[in-house]
């Protein structure tokens, strides 16, 4: 069985980094979406990104965006993976691809079999599904968890991850149920909106690596 991809999204400070590197992320995720407490400027972004070693990728996350800034903040931060977290048309996402190397994944709200069903409208043009729950104040972030069942049997048209209302307690059972790929945590690692807790980011990833090994 592949190792679990672990991404802990939302790091705004060097520190936090460097914890989630040294706890054994595969990815780091940098949120440019204004509206969220996680918000990075391009500038920040990019001085956090060389920060990150090659054999962790970067993650750049965004929501919406116009394909002039999102062009420029891909050439201002040099992400390994766009995470397009909006309501981003598939012949939007197909421009992209064909104009760079970047692995994108499209992040898709679950609320029910149907809406699971219809993300399957991202095959051609992204790389990977990005499941997340549906609702909440934000398109994303919001510490809810999708109905895991939903998950189970499901016949994935792409590789794909699980994001949504994931921590340290409910990692091992996530996995388990849905044999998750990749797991994606933000505000399941904080002490509050936006303030990473490095204890929590340990905690998640141990408990996310030890659901693995014994799934193998
Ligand atoms: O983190 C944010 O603020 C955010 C804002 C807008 C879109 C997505 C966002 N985060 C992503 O949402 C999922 C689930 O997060 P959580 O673990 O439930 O807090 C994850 O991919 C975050 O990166």
């Amino acid at each position: 069985m592949a190792d679990l991809l672990i991404k802990i999204c939302g790091l705004s400070t060097e520190e936090s980094i460097d914890a989630a590197i040294e706890a054994g992320v595969t990815h780091v995720g940098l949120v440019h979406f204004p509206k969220s407490p996680r918000h990075v400027s391009i500038d920040d972004a990019a001085k956090l990104r060389v920060r990150v070693p090659k054999s962790v990728k970067v993650v750049l996350l965004t929501v919406d965006m116009e394909p002039k800034p999102t062009a420029e903040a891909l050439q201002e931060i040099q992400p390994d993976v766009l995470q397009l977290h909006g309501k981003e048309k598939p012949e939007w996402i197909s421009l992209i691809r064909q104009n760079s190397d970047l692995e994108i994944w499209k992040a898709v709200a679950v609320k029910d079999r149907a809406s699971l069903e219809r993300a399957a409208i991202y095959k051609d043009c992204a790389h990977r599904l990005l499941y997340d729950a549906a609702g909440g104040a934000l398109p994303g972030g919001n510490g809810l968890t999708l109905d895991w069942r939903l998950l189970m049997n499901h016949r994935h048209v792409l590789p794909w991850g699980l994001a949504g209302g994931l921590n340290a307690q409910n990692v091992a059972d996530a996995v388990r149920y849905t044999g998750a790929p990749l797991v994606d945590a933000s505000s399941g690692v904080e002490s509050e909106p936006g303030v990473k807790d490095i204890a929590k980011i340990k905690a998640f990833c141990e408990a996310a690596k030890a659901a693995r090994a014994q799934a193998a």
